[in-house]
């Protein structure tokens, strides 16, 4: 099963529904679509004034470029409203025999849409912004579903592509990867996976478990060095995790390995030591690389909604953060928040998580990630 497939199915799986959602936005207060007959000669697909309603804001100074994809999109959509709209000939020869449910794009329905994208984790900015382009140019017009979803989806690819971003892989030797994040959001095991498919892309991978004082976390990152097939560098319960990660240096030098991965622990309840801890790893490790680390993942847990937003900036002031993996996003209702986190901060987005097993880790891809949100194919 490719990727997308499991992210869909399991997205879908999961309580996200915002395609669900948004078939029951239409569907409630839909009027009957007009049979053939009662259509004006054009169809209408020119957008029409909302009466009543105030003109678009003009979209803010930096937004000019956001906004301009959006007055594409109509191009994209009314295709489908042409061959919905007229079931007769196109519909039949598609198989398509009813047309889909159609409700007028007014305030109420926009106020519907934003409180469902908040309802996701999307946030109330990002809610309010995307629902405002939603809205560009086609208020009073007559919507589907299907191209509501549309719409949708390239509202947030939108958004998402310009953090969608692989890790970088840089030509220094080793290339050092500090792992960040709060107990539990899945740090370890995205060190597994991601050190199996750096494994099998042919580089020579070391781990470093620098969360010295969680056995548990030890062991568990000692499990997945080993199916990963990569030496998990451990040191005495309790030790100094700055030394380990000398150590760990010194071995991923002497190994002539690509890639170092540090765990670090996540313990936010006492931030000045987790920064001091922080701090000194990265000071430690500059004594044999000043240009370590050379990535800071923060890894998130998707599960935790908009408490990611707040986790991002906590961990900006504690590390200097380089790029996000976003962990849990199958069965979680909350998938939105990358949206509302790619919005905000901008942070490549490196990976997603969709499950326990070495492969569901993946690269980001904007659309895919889109288009599985709304519940398109
Ligand atoms: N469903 C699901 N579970 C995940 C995913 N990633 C991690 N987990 C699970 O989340 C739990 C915590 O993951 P860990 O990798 O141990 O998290 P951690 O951040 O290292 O936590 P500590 O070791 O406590 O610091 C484990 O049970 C993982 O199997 C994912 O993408 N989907």
């Amino acid at each position: 099963m490719s990727f997308f497939s499991k992210l869909r199915e399991r997205l879908t799986r999961s309580s996200s529904k915002i395609g669900e959602g948004l078939d029951d936005l239409v569907k409630d207060s839909a009027t009957p679509e007009p049979s053939r007959a009662e259509l004006p000669e054009e169809t209408g697909l020119a957008p029409a004034p909302a009466p009543g309603l105030p003109p678009m804001p003009a979209p803010l100074e930096g937004e000019l470029v956001r906004s301009e994809p959006a007055r594409v999109e109509p191009a994209r959509v009314e295709p489908v409203r042409e061959e919905a709209a007229r079931p007769g000939v196109i519909g039949r020869l598609f198989g398509r025999s009813e047309a889909e449910p159609r409700r007028e794009l007014d305030d109420e329905m926009l106020e519907e849409l934003e409180e469902m994208l908040i309802q996701a984790d999307m946030g109330v900015e990002t809610a309010l912004r995307v629902t405002a382009n939603i809205a560009e140019g086609r208020l009073g017009r007559k919507i589907s579903s299907s191209e509501l979803k549309e719409l949708l989806a390239s509202e947030v690819t939108r958004i998402m592509t310009p953090v969608a971003k692989p890790l970088p892989i840089y030509p220094k030797k080793p290339q050092v990867v500090l792992v960040v994040g709060v107990n539990g959001s899945g740090k370890t095991t995205t060190i597994g996976k991601l050190a199996s498919q750096f494994r099998a892309a042919g580089k020579n991978v070391v781990i470093a478990a620098g969360d010295t004082f969680r056995a548990a976390a030890v062991e568990q990152l000692q499990v997945w060095g080993k199916r990963a097939g990569v030496p998990v560098l451990t040191a005495p319960e309790g030790s100094d995790p700055a030394s380990l990660a000398f150590d760990a240096m010194t071995r991923a030098e002497a190994d002539g390995a690509d890639l170092l991965m540090i765990d670090t622990a996540g313990r936010l309840q006492n931030r000045q030591d987790l920064m001091e801890e922080l701090a000194k790893i990265v000071r430690v490790i500059r004594k044999k690389d000043p240009s370590a680390p050379h990535n800071t993942l923060l890894v998130l847990d998707a599960t935790t909604g908009q408490n990611a937003l707040s986790q991002v900036e906590t961990f900006q002031k504690l590390a200097d953060v380089s790029g996000l993996v976003m962990t849990k996003l199958d069965g979680t209702a909350r998938g939105g928040v990358l949206v509302a986190l790619a919005d905000r901060f901008g942070l490549p987005i490196h990976a997603i998580g969709v499950g326990e097993q070495i492969d569901d880790l993946d690269a980001f891809d904007a659309r895919d990630f889109a288009r599985a949100l709304v519940g398109l194919d």
